[in-house]
């Protein structure tokens, strides 16, 4: 069995293809550094560190990778590849689809095996975005070719993996927790047999789960501990008004999480505490900026923040928290980040509010709008 895998970064290595070699796949990465390209060749085995007092290390042997921008050497891997999975971020789905597309059609003269593509990123619907731009790319006898024979289920992961400094190149120091949740309903073909992976039949309220405690409160924790001024998401959470903030937004999408899905609140409160505690590992320094990365995806309306806070109206919340977590967004003026720098430059152009409605998709007309503004100030205030 073969598993191709975009990303061999964090998730990619740490994650993903750690669970798949352990499952008896072979793993062949595609990546865009080639460095990284180059050393996973050389050396043909990594190693993943659990970020725990065990600081059990785990062996990833026999892997390989390709460089994803050779279009020719992808198209050949997807003739026998058994299963695609990606994590390479929610923004460059869009880029490796035609690459995806044109190694399906290929496939398609060869191998009528079915093929299924897990998109393991963090958002609602990655996979099914995936298909829409792979579909783009494919001729219509092809759609219907893929209709048959491809899958895109969606997926939810959980693993915090921090950005990695380490003289080894490939090792990887990842938390011990972890969880990938697959829309067994979307498969086609048998059920990949991966160990590690929860399948289930309706993916939203788990991808939501997900989404909307754990990337809600990293997000709320981090640009809140950017503006006060912490460098780690631990160091934040020990500040009590960023702690406290954290929590109640939280809170705020148990709230909607268990009126929507019919999570049970005590199971609910067990998840956060428990999220809380990961979020401040002493055997992790996670740095704000990663968590905080991409903060206009990060604002989008279907996203962490945004999502919840609109969704919560809908059963009679007011998400005062969610909203401070919103606020903050907008605070985030790390010069490292293009997107960062591309909200302050409109802040500075077309004023907050202008900004706010640009981003968030949130009409002045809402009550979320007030609030936003009204906690940007306070925010503001609370720092001089
Ligand atoms: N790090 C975490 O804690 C975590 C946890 C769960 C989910 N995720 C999700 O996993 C995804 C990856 O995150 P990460 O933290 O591993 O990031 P990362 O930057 O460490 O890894 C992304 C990898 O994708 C590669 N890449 C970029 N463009 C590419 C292309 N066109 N083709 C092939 N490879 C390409 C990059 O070179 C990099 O190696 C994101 O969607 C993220 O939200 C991350
Ligand atoms: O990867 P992002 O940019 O969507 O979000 C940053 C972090 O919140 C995220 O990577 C978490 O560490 C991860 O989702 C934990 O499972």
């Amino acid at each position: 069995m073969k598993a191709l895998h975009f990303g061999a970064g964090n998730i990619g290595r740490g994650f993903i293809g750690l669970l798949l070699n352990h499952s008896g796949y072979e793993v062949c990465f595609a990546d865009v550094v080639q460095e990284l390209v180059d050393e996973i060749n050389r050396r043909r085995e990594y190693i993943v560190e659990m970020a725990d007092h065990t600081r059990q290390q785990i062996r990833v042997k026999g892997v390989r990778a390709i460089n994803s921008r050779d279009l020719h050497t992808v198209v050949t891997e997807m003739l026998d590849a058994n299963l695609i999975t990606t994590a390479v971020g929610p923004n460059v789905l869009q880029r490796i689809a035609p690459t995806i597309a044109e190694g399906l059609s290929e496939r398609f003269k060869k191998n009528a095996q079915p093929l299924n593509l897990i998109a393991c990123e963090n958002m609602v619907g990655g996979s099914s975005l995936l298909k829409e731009a792979v579909y783009h790319h494919l001729s219509e006898a092809d759609r219907k070719k893929a209709d048959e024979l491809v899958g895109f289920p969606n997926a939810a992961v959980d693993r915090i993996v921090p950005l990695q400094k380490h003289e080894d190149k490939l090792l990887v120091t990842v938390e011990p927790f972890y969880e990938w949740v697959v829309d067994r309903s979307a498969i086609v073909g048998e059920i990949p047999d991966i160990k590690g992976i929860t399948y289930v039949d309706d993916l939203q309220p788990y991808i939501e789960r997900k989404l909307y405690t754990v990337n809600t409160g990293h997000a709320t924790a981090a640009y809140l501990s950017y503006h006060f001024g912490y460098q780690t998401i631990a160091e934040g959470l020990q500040d009590p008004y960023i702690r406290q903030v954290t929590e109640q937004a939280m809170a705020e999408t148990s709230r909607l999480l268990v009126a929507k899905h019919s999570f049970q609140p005590e199971q609910q409160e067990q998840y956060r505490n428990k999220i809380l505690d990961r979020f401040s590992n002493p055997h992790l320094a996670d740095q704000v900026t990663r968590i905080g990365r991409s903060p206009i995806r990060k604002l989008g309306p279907d996203d962490r923040l945004v999502g919840p806070a609109v969704q919560s109206l809908n059963y009679g919340i007011i998400p005062e928290n969610l909203c401070i977590g919103i606020a903050s967004a907008f605070l985030f003026d790390y010069a490292g980040d293009e997107e960062a720098v591309q909200i302050q430059k409109d802040i500075k152009e077309k004023g907050l509010a202008e900004t706010v409605q640009l981003y968030t998709k949130i009409k002045p007309d809402s009550p979320l709008f007030p609030l936003i503004l009204e906690k940007l100030d306070d925010l503001k205030a609370r720092k001089n």
